[in-house]
């Protein structure tokens, strides 16, 4: 089954600390931002890439243009959640759209394709891994309670919808103007079911210096799979 995916690139990596937006920093001797286009790029049921950028940003993304085919050029907004509405504006409005942090380098074309089917039969499916550490509720450094992790996962992207479930979640939350840290949760508002697929440890977020270290151990255990 065809998708689109919008794929947010228009932080600003605070918490990376480098200074300008993470996505372009190197790994394995590119741009951490081309390590995720190429999946996307070389799967053949992506029929379009919405590439969301800052502004800072738009030399490098133009240049890179002829190289990927697929790419659509979007600018972001002051929250991720901005940033990926303005993708949806540059999407078909049919089918399948899926949202993948350009910071996710690492997402697997099965684990795609399990999503993208999901979503076909649901209407909305996440990546998702169950929590490992003990979790707690903790407030001024004291815990407050310790939560039952049996049911807990850690939410990753591709998030996959039907692409009018996305686009009137986003337009409710931009007009009861609330946030939420990713689509599902703005899904969820509008009390459609939202379905979780098991995806993998290792598609992990580029968030701060120490995802790096991680990063390089990533690659080169999947160029040995290779
Ligand atoms: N206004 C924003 C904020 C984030 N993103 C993108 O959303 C993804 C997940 O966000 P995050 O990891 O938080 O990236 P940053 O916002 O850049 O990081 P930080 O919060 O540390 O500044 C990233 O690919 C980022 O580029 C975006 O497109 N627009
Ligand atoms: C969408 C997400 O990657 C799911 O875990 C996460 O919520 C993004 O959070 P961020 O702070 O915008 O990186």
């Amino acid at each position: 089954m065809n998708y689109q995916v919008i794929i947010p690139a228009a932080g600003s990596g605070k918490r990376m600390g480098a200074g300008y937006n993470k996505l372009l920093m190197n790994l394995a001797g590119r741009p951490i931002i081309l390590h995720t286009l190429d999946v996307f790029e070389k799967d053949p049921n992506c029929s379009r890439i919405i590439l969301v950028i800052h502004s800072n940003d738009e030399s490098f993304f133009t240049e890179i243009g002829s190289r990927y085919t697929k790419i659509h050029l979007v600018f972001g907004g002051s929250e991720r959640q901005y940033s990926v509405y303005n993708g949806l504006t540059a999407a078909k409005e049919e089918g399948i759209i899926l949202v993948h942090d350009g910071a996710r380098p690492f997402i697997r074309p099965e684990t795609i394709a399990r999503l993208v089917a999901a979503a076909e039969e649901n209407g909305a499916a996440i990546a998702a891994v169950p929590v490992k550490d003990t979790i707690k509720k903790v407030k001024n450094f004291e815990v407050v309670e310790t939560v039952d992790r049996s049911s807990l996962w850690q939410v990753q992207t591709p998030q996959a919808f039907h692409f009018s479930l996305l686009k009137n979640a986003h337009e409710r939350a931009q007009k009861e103007k609330y946030l939420g840290t990713d689509e599902a949760s703005l899904v969820e508002k509008t009390r459609h079911s939202v379905k979780v697929v098991e995806a993998d440890y290792d598609n992990i977020k580029l968030t701060t210096p120490e995802d790096l270290y991680f990063a390089e151990a990533i690659l080169k255990k999947r160029q040995q799979e290779n």
